[in-house]
């Protein structure tokens, strides 16, 4: 209508405003288009998880989520279809394990101290909060002491505020030095009460003390994992215990050190395993401890050959001194495990351990990338 209403001039202006709002309205559409598109390809970067209906839908609390173990139960609980929350100080975790997940509309990470009390709405708690190599836990023994009776101490109130079901992350170290063999849940343990280790081995003791008590003073629903040793992909670099060790030494052609005669023994699970026995214990009604471990055993002196074998090494086997409290022989004994949840580990020894050298081939290549990247101070930006 402008056109034939008025003058020339204006008239012009006015086809420059039009055409000025049609450009930018193309703008913001192809903006909008760009940003959708970017949106889909974020979206894509996701594992496809599971669509369970509310009423399956858990809301799932776990601590020490970004560690090792933590991180693997992460995967699984999120391609189920859980919401998952991950609670971490990444003393020994790490966001990298976890990176996968994070922005995805089932998970949240929070930066958090079990130490300290936490206040959130969940159904169930893996509480696996607490460093679980030697070297870790002995660094910081009154931390390891802390984290794992007040840190035990705030999650079971948590539980019991929020009526959820919490499974501790227990260990094998509650038997200490066994003098029963193999080891029976019904054993009461052969522990040290003063020595290096104590920190964790009666630290985890406590903590299963504190479920039976609030079990029986409040009703609580426990569950307890004693998990054996375990391994896998995601293990820290320094993480100090013996396959990652080995994996290292071996892959580098460093000397593979065993500390003592090697006449010790453990026996190793694969970390996925591992994940399975918890699920299913978390889901069952058993409230007693329950052994989660491969009682495949192994000397150290064994082991040491087989990592020498399995990643074509020529390192050389050298004896350091024994650590002290070593406990001489493990294997679990996992016959109730079998009967209550059905489970039993299923992954070779070979397998998992040609996982877990792969992980660490990688990691090291990707630590010889960043040096040859390396600045030095004095060096030309
Ligand atoms: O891996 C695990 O799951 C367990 O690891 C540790 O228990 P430990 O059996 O002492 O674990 P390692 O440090 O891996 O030691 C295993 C054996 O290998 C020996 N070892 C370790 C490292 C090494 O370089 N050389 C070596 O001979 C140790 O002296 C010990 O006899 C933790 O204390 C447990 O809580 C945890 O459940």
């Amino acid at each position: 209508r402008h056109e034939f209403t008025v003058d020339s001039v204006l008239n012009k202006s006015v086809i420059n405003e039009i055409v000025r709002k049609i450009q930018r309205l193309q703008f913001e559409n192809t903006n909008l288009r760009q940003k959708v598109e970017i949106m889909d390809a974020e979206k894509k970067k996701y594992l496809p998880v599971k669509f369970l209906a509310e009423k399956n839908r858990k809301r799932i609390l776990i601590t020490g989520g970004a560690g090792f173990v933590g991180s693997h139960l992460v995967d699984r609980l999120m391609l189920m279809g859980h919401e998952v929350t991950v609670v971490d100080n990444f003393f020994t975790g790490r966001k990298r394990n976890i990176e996968h997940w994070i922005g995805h509309e089932n998970f949240e990470l929070i930066h958090h101290d079990v130490v300290t009390p936490l206040f959130i709405e969940v159904d169930q708690i893996y509480h696996l909060a607490c460093p679980a190599s030697p070297p870790h836990y002995m660094y910081n023994p009154v931390k390891t002491i802390k984290t794992s009776s007040i840190g035990t101490l705030n999650m079971l109130g948590l539980a019991k505020r929020v009526s959820a079901t919490l499974l501790l992350a227990s260990t094998s170290e509650v038997y200490g030095d066994p003098e029963e063999h193999p080891q029976k849940e019904t054993y009461w343990g052969h522990v040290n009460p003063i020595g290096p280790r104590a920190c964790y081995d009666e630290g985890k003791r406590v903590a299963e003390t504190m479920c039976y008590a609030y079990k029986s003073q409040s009703g609580v629903k426990v569950r307890v994992a004693r998990i054996f040793n375990t391994f896998g992909p995601r293990m820290h670099m320094a993480d100090g215990r013996v396959v990652s060790n080995f994996i290292l030494q071996a892959l580098q052609g460093e000397a593979i050190t065993i500390y003592g005669k090697g006449e010790q023994t453990r026996s190793f699970q694969y970390v996925t395993d591992l994940v399975s026995g918890l699920i299913a214990l978390m889901n069952s009604d058993e409230s007693s401890p329950v052994n989660l471990g491969n009682p495949d055993e192994h000397t150290i002196l064994q082991f040491a050959e087989l990592i020498k074998d399995v990643t074509n090494s020529t390192s050389v086997i050298i004896h350091k001194d024994a650590a002290t409290d070593d406990p001489r022989k493990r294997k679990p004994d996992i016959s109730k495990a079998r009967r209550i949840l059905g489970w039993q580990p299923i992954v070779p020894l070979k397998d998992g351990l040609s996982k877990t050298i792969a992980y660490f081939k990688a990691e090291l290549e990707q630590e010889s990338k960043n040096k040859r990247n390396v600045f030095l101070p004095g060096d030309e930006l």
